[in-house]
């Protein structure tokens, strides 16, 4: 089976993202450049990245209208990455365009619950409920909208899977025990989220801020 740790390069600097992931790399079975990375170097960044041969999981997290969400897709669709995400709260029709403007070969998925928000937090948001049914809701909306799949915390991924057997869930917010919880809220182990039912498996300063980040990687893949 495919090792399904795909890790965060979190990291504004172009060269330690490169040597971060070629460091981890046997021990990682893709990456994910998000915001941080995409922001600081586009397109020029992502092929560079590529370079080393591991899937790509673009996180832009898009959340616009319809038209706007799909023709950034439109545009990020050419550097050919393996998976792409949308926010859930976007809606249907914009789900289903970004979903129609990604290459055939790309999964997109919707993020649900940031996996750094609590019931409290989401109560602020004006979502009454708990995470679970918010995150359950969410995910019956991607599904509906023809998405491959969502991204959710390893504490509902359970209840997802048993829904949606083929659908394709990513889990962040993972923290081998012991390992600080920084900003996110619903953690739980790497192991736990695969034996529940997790396709990807996010991590990333786990492994990006250990003294020894291969050795990290390696640690992680020798519990799942
Ligand atoms: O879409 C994501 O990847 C994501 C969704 C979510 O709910 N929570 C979450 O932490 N993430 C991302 O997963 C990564 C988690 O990083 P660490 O907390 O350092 O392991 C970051 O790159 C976040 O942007």
């Amino acid at each position: 089976m495919s090792n399904p740790v795909y890790l965060a390069l979190d990291e504004p600097r172009l060269d330690e993202a490169h040597t971060l992931a070629e460091r981890a790399k046997p021990h990682i079975g893709g990456v994910k450049l998000g915001m941080e990375f995409f922001y600081a170097h586009g397109h020029h960044g992502v092929l560079d990245i590529a370079h080393l041969g591991l899937p790509i999981f673009l996180d832009l997290k898009l959340h616009d209208i319809p038209n706007t969400a799909a023709r950034a897709m439109q545009a990020v669709a050419v550097l050919e990455p393996a998976i792409v995400t949308v926010h859930a709260s976007g809606g249907r029709a914009m789900m289903e365009d970004a979903k129609a403007a990604a290459g055939e070969q790309c999964k997109v998925v919707a993020v649900t619950m940031l996996t750094s928000l609590d019931e409290r937090d989401l109560a602020r948001t004006g979502v009454a409920g708990s995470p679970h049914d918010h995150v359950m809701r969410l995910a019956d909306l991607a599904r509906e909208s023809g998405l491959d799949g969502i991204v959710c915390s390893g504490r509902e991924v359970a209840a997802v899977h048993r829904e949606w057997k083929d659908g394709f869930l990513v889990v962040p917010g993972l923290r081998p025990a012991g390992s600080a919880a920084g900003d996110q809220k619903r953690i739980v182990t790497p192991r736990q989220a695969r034996d529940d039912g997790a396709s990807v498996l996010v991590i990333g300063r786990p492994i990006s801020r250990a003294a020894d980040p291969r050795q990290a990687a390696r640690d992680i893949e020798a519990t799942l």
